[in-house]
């Protein structure tokens, strides 16, 4: 099972470490995770509840093994993820599995290391490395990081059996040059250098992001600040981002990536059951904002595509649109000139449905009325093979109304995307009263293909939801 830091773990730990503080038969203390792992972090799923900030939060716990007067030592297996590792940067000693991981995730879903980790990590790493770490969420195996310093040693065999050896070696050591919070920061001096060349990497990387540059300015403070001042200042700083939209949208998104592909209809039809077709051509109906943006999608995607708008000039305008997408992601060394002109070759635009007969998906992204895309659906229905499965892009129109348009109302889905719809990560797909597991299955693997992060919403309740991903549209990725 997952471990991670929720409140009855906390306070475990932390009573674990006084007990055996006050127990004289104990002369030093091994912190290991049981089962797989080390922690992998905080409970995201506690953030904005009571349990986050009940006491013993994590920095009470970090201080109370770093202040034992008894060597402690982490023993790391498997994977030790934010505040897992920053427990680890409290300890006086840190080995680990030759296979195991470590990292700062945090920065993934909007946050930065907030319980000390940006402050002890470059007194261990060094800047460069601990800025890396901490401002990408990179994830490091352990050779490296022991490379690094922050492992004292690699361990092939019984993790457990040679902590307790590891111990035995460091008992009686005095302990203050093991306590991160009393070491200065190594490469200080280059502080200001690695600040700008990071920062650089960071704002062409994660274009719009706020929580990378709080990362690396946290960093900075380990060394501009005393221990205690960085300390103070980086709460300050998690607690913006916390409170801000940008991390509510990826803690949002880190779950709805981990749930779409696990998705189960109230009928019992679930991704395990059932068995998606494949969409070899598709068919988008509108060349406006969204039409674009999905077709790039589609195209880059490999998906042959036939754009189908009604007025000519918005088609042209469209098309050079879309041309003009791509030549910026051949620019960021996205793609090559050959591979777009590959997506360009399975475009073909028109301003006639009929053109539609043999495609095998339909994404209609026309005005946001009912009546017009109710009509446009009735002809679809006659036009297009009965396998065709036929999409509305609607943001809040019914997709049982829209389907009751159709003799197919099995075949028919919502796939909302976001807007830029070549850039947002987040699709929601929704299915009406009627729509079948199958086409649920084919939109949903669908996505997938696209790289999307995916959400099966149900009809009743995709406003709610609309309420919850409207943060989406904000990101500027
Ligand atoms: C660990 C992984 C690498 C494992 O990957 P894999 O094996 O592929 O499994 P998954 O499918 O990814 O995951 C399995 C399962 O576990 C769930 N899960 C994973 N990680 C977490 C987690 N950290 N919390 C909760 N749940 C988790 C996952 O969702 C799956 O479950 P399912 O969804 O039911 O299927 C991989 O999972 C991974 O990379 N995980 C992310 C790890 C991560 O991001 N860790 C960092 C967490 S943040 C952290 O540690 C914080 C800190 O550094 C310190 C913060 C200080 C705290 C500040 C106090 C907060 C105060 C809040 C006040 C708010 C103010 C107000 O508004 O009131
Ligand atoms: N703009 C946004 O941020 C988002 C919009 N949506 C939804 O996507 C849909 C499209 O929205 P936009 O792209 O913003 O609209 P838009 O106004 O930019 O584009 C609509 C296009 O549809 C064309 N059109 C109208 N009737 C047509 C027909 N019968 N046949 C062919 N083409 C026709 C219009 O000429 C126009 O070019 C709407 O349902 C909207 O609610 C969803 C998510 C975000």
């Amino acid at each position: 099972m997952l471990k991670v830091l929720h409140h009855h773990v906390r306070e475990g730990l932390f009573e674990g470490i006084k007990r055996a503080n006050a127990d004289e038969q104990v002369r030093a203390i091994v912190i290991i995770g049981e089962g797989k792992t080390f922690p992998c972090g905080a409970d995201i799923r506690e953030f904005h509840t009571h349990a986050s900030v009940k006491e013993p939060v994590l920095t009470a716990v970090g201080h109370t093994i770093e202040n034992s007067g008894k060597p402690v030592i982490s023993a790391i297996h498997g994977t030790a993820l934010g505040g897992g590792l920053e427990i680890a940067l409290c300890c006086h000693y840190r080995i680990a599995s030759e296979n195991a991981r470590i990292g700062f995730p945090e920065v993934l879903i909007g946050l930065l290391p907030g319980a000390e980790g940006t402050v002890r990590l470059p007194r261990l790493s060094g800047l460069a490395f601990a800025m890396d770490m901490i401002a990408f969420g990179k994830q490091v195996n352990a050779k490296d990081a022991f490379r690094h310093g922050i492992l004292d040693k690699l361990c092939n065999g019984n993790i457990l059996e040679e902590a307790k050896q590891f111990a035995t070696k460091v008992i009686g050591q005095p302990l203050d040059s093991r306590r991160l919070s009393r070491l200065d920061v190594k490469d200080a001096a280059n502080v200001d250098l690695l600040f700008e060349v990071a920062l650089a990497q960071v704002k062409r990387k994660s274009r719009g992001q706020i929580a990378p540059i709080y990362c690396l300015k946290s960093v900075r403070n380990s060394v501009r600040m005393s221990f205690d001042k960085a300390v103070e200042e980086e709460q300050r700083l998690i607690m913006e981002l916390m409170t801000g939209y940008q991390s509510t949208a990826l803690q949002y998104s880190f779950f709805a990536d981990r749930s779409a592909p696990k998705w189960r209809l109230p009928c019992g039809a679930s991704v395990h059951n059932t068995k998606p077709s494949r969409i070899e051509t598709a068919g988008v109906i509108g060349a406006g904002t969204m039409g674009s943006g999905i077709a790039v999608c589609l195209i880059r995607a490999g998906v042959p595509v036939i754009l189908v708008e009604k007025n000519k000039k918005m088609l042209e305008k469209a098309m050079k649109t879309i041309s003009g997408i791509l030549d910026g992601s051949v620019k960021l060394n996205r793609m090559t000139s050959e591979q777009k002109e590959q997506c360009l070759a399975i475009l073909k635009g028109t301003s006639t449905l009929d053109k539609l007969s043999n495609v095998d998906m339909v994404i209609e992204a026309v005005y946001e009325n009912l009546e017009l895309k109710r009509e446009i659906f009735a002809q679809l229905d006659k036009v297009c093979k009965p396998s065709t499965l036929l999409c509305s892009n609607t943001s809040t129109l019914d997709i049982d109304k829209i389907a009751s348009a159709t003799n197919r109302p099995d075949k028919v889905a919502g796939t909302h995307f976001f807007a830029p719809a070549f850039i947002m990560k987040l699709m929601e797909n929704v299915y009406g009263t009627k729509t079948s597991p199958a086409t649920v299955a084919t939109v949903m693997e669908f996505g997938r293909r696209l790289g999307k992060e995916l959400e099966a919403t149900k009809e009743e309740i995709k406003n709610i939801r609309l309420h919850l991903t409207v943060t989406f549209c904000t990101i500027d990725l």
